[in-house]
């Protein structure tokens, strides 16, 4: 079991931002978190990484039980999570190779002294990730798509059991995005690799890598469950109240706003 929350809520500024949330989540599997703009994504993430704890129900995550004992970081430890938050934080003069050695450590900045075999596998990390000609270059130069590589690359250098990306193709153009997802891809598909936790705004990222979906709406579970079933035109009518048709091309949906249907009596 990855993670499994049941009925949990959370109250922020006296006001409920999650309600009732039922989630299990199995190892094999990779999710996709969906919701519109104040859904509670972010709520939803902070408590899985421990930084929110609920206001009622039961979380757990990679087997360790919140508020029974402080074990925020050896969680966050074992939890890989790429956001805007993470970068912005990364000191200014590190190059993208001590960015992804820092993942080592859980550390923000390269502190502590690296092992051969650490400093092999930041290489090939960097290298799986197409990241390696860029390598010497200090990160703050990259561009936004060669960022969130080097990023996801820190968070597999501790091998985690959970891979939390959250909107990892913000600022990405065509290229760069199917590229990045290309990637993600295949980290899904190594069959020792993390549980992927995908978060989005947009159906078009969806990849049939993500067999399971999360629709959250006023932070509420909308629905849960097979991606296939889920991201069809008739569900996300009912998730967004408007008519929409959601198309399947290679394996990969997309989603239009229907329009008004305008006939004579
Ligand atoms: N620190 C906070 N204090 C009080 N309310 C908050 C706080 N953070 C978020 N909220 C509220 O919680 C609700 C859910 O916000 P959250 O950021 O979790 O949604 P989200 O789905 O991540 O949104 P977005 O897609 O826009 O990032 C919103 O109504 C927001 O105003």
């Amino acid at each position: 079991m990855i993670l499994e929350m049941e009925g949990v809520s959370r109250k922020r500024d006296g006001r409920w931002v999650l309600k009732e949330i039922d989630w299990r989540v199995e190892k094999g599997d990779h999710w996709v978190l969906y919701g519109l703009n104040g859904s509670g994504k972010t709520s939803l993430l902070e408590l899985i990484n421990a930084y929110l704890f609920p206001t009622e129900g039961t979380v757990r995550v990679l087997g360790m039980e919140f508020g029974k004992t402080y074990l925020a970081e050896r969680l966050r430890s074992q939890i890989g999570f790429v956001s805007s938050s993470v970068a912005h934080k990364l000191r200014p003069d590190d190059n993208a190779y001590e960015v992804v050695l820092s993942g080592a450590f859980s550390s923000i900045g390269l502190y502590e002294d690296t092992t051969e075999e650490i400093d092999r596998k930041g290489v090939d990390i960097l290298r799986e990730l197409g990241c390696l000609d860029y390598a010497n270059r200090n990160f703050h130069t990259l561009s936004q798509g060669e960022r969130q590589r080097v990023l996801i690359g820190r968070a597999l250098m501790a091998d985690p059991s959970l891979l939390i990306l959250d909107e990892p193709t913000n600022g990405l153009d065509f290229i760069a995005r199917e590229e990045l997802l290309d990637s993600v891809a295949r980290i899904a598909r190594r069959p020792d690799g993390p549980t992927i936790l995908y978060v989005t705004h947009h159906v078009e990222e969806i990849l049939p890598e993500f067999n399971k979906t999360l629709l959250l709406k006023e932070g509420r579970v909308f629905d849960a469950g097979h991606t296939s079933d889920l991201i069809s035109s008739e569900c996300l009518s009912g998730f967004f109240g408007l008519p929409v048709a959601v198309d399947w091309q290679e394996g990969r949906p997309s989603l239009t706003k229907k329009q008004a249907e305008v006939s004579r009596k």
